[in-house]
């Protein structure tokens, strides 16, 4: 189905790509692009990739699909210097997790948002980098959103919905805005209060203290404050507005939730508790 693929960030995501699709039998040769050359050397090792090229723009040469994995700030850099180098007919897509940003950088790189890209995003992952934490059932049955432009050429989706079908992943379409608005609440929002938890806890003095008896409800509500930094910092910067926004809207939330302690008003904190817990159980049961 693809000839050549063109991964520029051979990491947990570009790299849980490939081996899906190598799996599915629907890729011919892999070309991976990094910025480190040890993680380059291990993904071909352990045949992710056939071959590599730190250069993006020799990367991409020949390549009928070209797939961006690399932190939300390298995206613009990244696009400028394939540009030149695109064969005719050639796909571009993302996996970034922020879309108006990457349509932006588009949009400044190509004069406007070119025919041949599809803005997309896996909603899948873990709080591990680089090609030794990828795995070819990372998208089985999980969601992609792809958010194409009017700019965008119809073939282009179908070609890259094609490529997330045979990963096993279940494809919807979404307007860029949205969901940049919605992953700032699902995903976004979670990872700051993760991030924020753990680092106030580790700077109160009596953190190792504190740490020793952390137990089960501790480790699930942070496992994701193990993901990487840089992805993370660029993912709060690309979606300043939308996550600026969830951060003000939660902080209210929570100013009320702790007046309800202060006053102890059970019956309100009751009822907070049992809309939240029905919420939870309706989610977990649509996922199942
Ligand atoms: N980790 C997740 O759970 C997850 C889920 C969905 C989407 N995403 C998005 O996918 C993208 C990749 O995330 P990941 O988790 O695979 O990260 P990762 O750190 O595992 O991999 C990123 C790779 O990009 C390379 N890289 C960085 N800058 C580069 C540059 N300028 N040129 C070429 N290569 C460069 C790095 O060397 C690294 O190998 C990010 O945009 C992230 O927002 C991540
Ligand atoms: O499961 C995790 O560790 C993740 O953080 C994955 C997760 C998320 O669910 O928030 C993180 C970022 C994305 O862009 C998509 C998925």
């Amino acid at each position: 189905m693809i000839a050549r693929l063109a991964v520029i960030g051979v990491g947990l995501i570009g790299g849980s790509l490939a081996r899906a699709l190598r799996e599915a039998g629907a890729v011919g040769e892999v070309v991976g692009c990094g910025r480190s050359l040890p993680n380059l050397e291990r993904a071909r090792e352990l045949g992710v990739i056939d071959r590599f090229s730190q250069d993006p723009a020799e990367a991409v040469v020949g390549a009928d699909m070209v797939f961006l994995a690399v932190p939300m700030r390298a995206m613009r850099g990244v696009l400028e210097t394939i540009a030149p180098a695109l064969a005719p007919g050639a796909v571009v897509t993302d996996g970034g997790s922020v879309k108006g940003s990457v349509v932006a950088d588009a949009g400044a790189v190509f004069g406007a948002p070119p025919p041949f890209l599809v803005p997309g995003h896996p909603i899948a992952g873990t709080e591990r980098s680089g090609v030794e934490a990828a795995f070819a059932e990372l998208y089985r049955d999980r969601r992609v959103i792809l958010t194409p432009v009017e700019q965008t050429a119809p073939e282009a989706v179908d070609r890259v919905e094609a490529m997330w079908r045979a990963c096993g992943a279940e494809v919807t379409r979404m307007d860029v805005s949205h969901h940049d608005e919605v992953l700032a609440a699902t995903s976004h929002l979670p990872h700051m209060l993760a991030f924020g938890l753990v680092d106030t806890l580790a700077r109160m003095r009596e953190n190792d203290e504190i740490f020793r008896y952390a137990a089960g409800g501790f480790r699930d509500f942070t496992r994701i404050a193990s993901s990487s930094p840089e992805m993370w910092r660029d993912i709060c910067l690309a979606n300043r507005e939308a996550l600026s926004a969830m951060l003000g809207r939660f902080s209210v939330e929570l100013a009320d939730l702790a007046r309800l302690i202060r006053e102890e008003d059970g019956d309100e904190l009751l009822a907070l508790f049992a809309r939240a817990r029905e919420a939870r159980d309706r989610y977990i049961d649509g996922v199942r």
